[in-house]
């Protein structure tokens, strides 16, 4: 015989979605006619809010018609609260990954990903000048392809196609690629977006084939830039921001090393010192900021706004015409070379250091940075870190001067750039 009191406990727990805790009475029987039941519990799927006890008990009542008394109701109230506010302080996502250079000189850095379910692996170029996330993929001409890992999304459970969306980009050097969209699990350094868009390419040009440890781009600029039609997608950052402990994503390069990118909180460990902000401007859609000023080696610091971008996809520092000129008027034998298509000097000249301000701060580029690299492998001429800008249009902070300092992305509102010592 089943006693009230039994039925009224199990019930309780059963409501609970805690299962019986009693011994199973219910569902087996000691008499073989009747034959033998067991019921198998489950959890219930959709149970992911933590057990408020008073509901479970206040629905009991209910469920018996027995009036609930007033403590209840406030009890469920303040239960919820409570619970509410203890995910709002949950830590919530980040990640972090390796920058690895992909040539001897640093030409561009890549970053272990994984795409889809199961995980395939990629490695891609991070890349704050630019938002689109593209890959070399099954849908990549063969000829076109050398050595580069590819996304298959047919073997992905989790990809979906973006039915009908294309996408095409041409980068500042010239390059380029085109092709479709899917959407599917996207993680970096434990970071995972689920649904992310995932650009297939269906062409690239040839600087793209030709750079055979380089499998695709991850966009971190800001998502207005981003090429996808009908329908523009969101960079994998602002996908992941709303679960980041902070709105920052943070660049760690080195020379002729392998950093890091972290996501979604700021290592201290990374940096000397502290870290000094300054505006950006979100629009167009780079990282847009400005120097407060520089100096050449040992020289006075000239104090001038200099806006430009701060680039992880680009590989030198490109300056206005005057900046350029007064550093290589200190290097013996430099000349613009139209030839080389840029400053080149003798390999074995001194080069000074290049300081830039960022606000009343200052950073030094070592002279090593900007003896970028020879010209030929048996040639005596070296090509310079610090070009001119006066041919692009934009100034360009990229890897030569990112890579002297330890930089925060901060998504917050307004969005602002950090930069500090290391
Ligand atoms: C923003 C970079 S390209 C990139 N980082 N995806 C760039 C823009 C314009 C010129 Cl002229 C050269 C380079
Ligand atoms: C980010 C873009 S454009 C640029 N060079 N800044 C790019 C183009 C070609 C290669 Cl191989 C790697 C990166």
């Amino acid at each position: 015989m089943v006693s009230f009191t039994d039925l009224f406990l199990t019930s309780l727990l059963a409501a609970a979605g805690l299962g019986s805790v009693l011994p199973p009475r219910i569902g087996t029987t000691k008499d073989p006619k009747i034959g033998r039941l067991s019921l198998q519990q489950v959890r219930n799927p959709r149970a992911h809010k933590a057990f408020n006890g008073a509901r479970a008990t206040y629905r009991t009542f209910l469920k018996y018609g027995v009036p609930a008394p007033d403590y209840l109701k406030k009890a469920i109230a303040h239960i919820d609260e409570e619970q509410e506010e203890a995910y709002a302080r949950i830590k919530r996502d980040t990640g972090s990954a390796a920058a690895i250079p992909i040539n001897e000189v640093d030409i561009a850095y890549v970053t272990p990903v994984t795409v889809g379910t199961p995980p395939q692996t990629l490695m891609l170029d991070l890349d704050t000048g630019s938002s689109d996330l593209w890959v070399f993929s099954s849908l990549t001409p063969s000829s076109q392809i050398r050595g580069q890992e590819i996304y298959t999304p047919t073997k992905s459970s989790t990809s979906q196609l973006l039915n009908g969306h294309t996408w095409s980009i041409r980068y500042g050097d010239g390059s380029s690629s085109r092709g479709t969209v899917f959407t599917d699990n996207f993680t970096i350094g434990g970071l995972e977006v689920k649904s992310q868009a995932v650009q297939t390419a269906q062409e690239v040009s040839s600087s793209f084939t030709q750079e055979q440890s380089l499998d695709g781009l991850v966009g971190l600029g800001f998502s207005t830039l981003n090429t996808v039609r009908p329908s523009s997608q969101l960079t994998f950052f602002d996908n992941a921001r709303p679960n980041l402990d902070e709105e920052v994503f943070t660049a760690d390069l080195k020379y002729h090393a392998t950093g890091t990118y972290d996501f979604g909180f700021i290592d201290s460990k990374k940096h000397n010192g502290t870290i000094t902000y300054t505006p950006v401007q979100p629009s167009p859609g780079y990282w847009t900021h400005s120097l407060s000023g520089y100096s050449v080696g040992s020289g006075a610091f000239q104090s001038s706004q200099i806006s430009g971008i701060s680039d992880t996809g680009t590989t030198l520092l490109y300056l206005p015409t005057a900046i350029v000129t007064a550093y290589y008027r200190q290097v013996q034998g430099a000349q613009n070379s139209q030839y080389y298509g840029g400053y080149v000097f003798p390999c074995a000249s001194t080069l000074p250091t290049f300081t830039f301000g960022i606000e009343g701060a200052r950073f030094t580029i070592p002279a090593s940075y900007i003896n970028y690299t020879r010209i030929s492998p048996t040639s005596t001429t070296c090509y310079g870190g610090l070009q001119s800008s006066s041919g692009l249009g934009i100034n360009i902070f990229g890897d030569v001067a990112l890579k002297a300092a330890f930089v925060v992305f901060s998504g917050t509102n307004p969005p602002r750039i950090g930069f500090a010592p290391k």
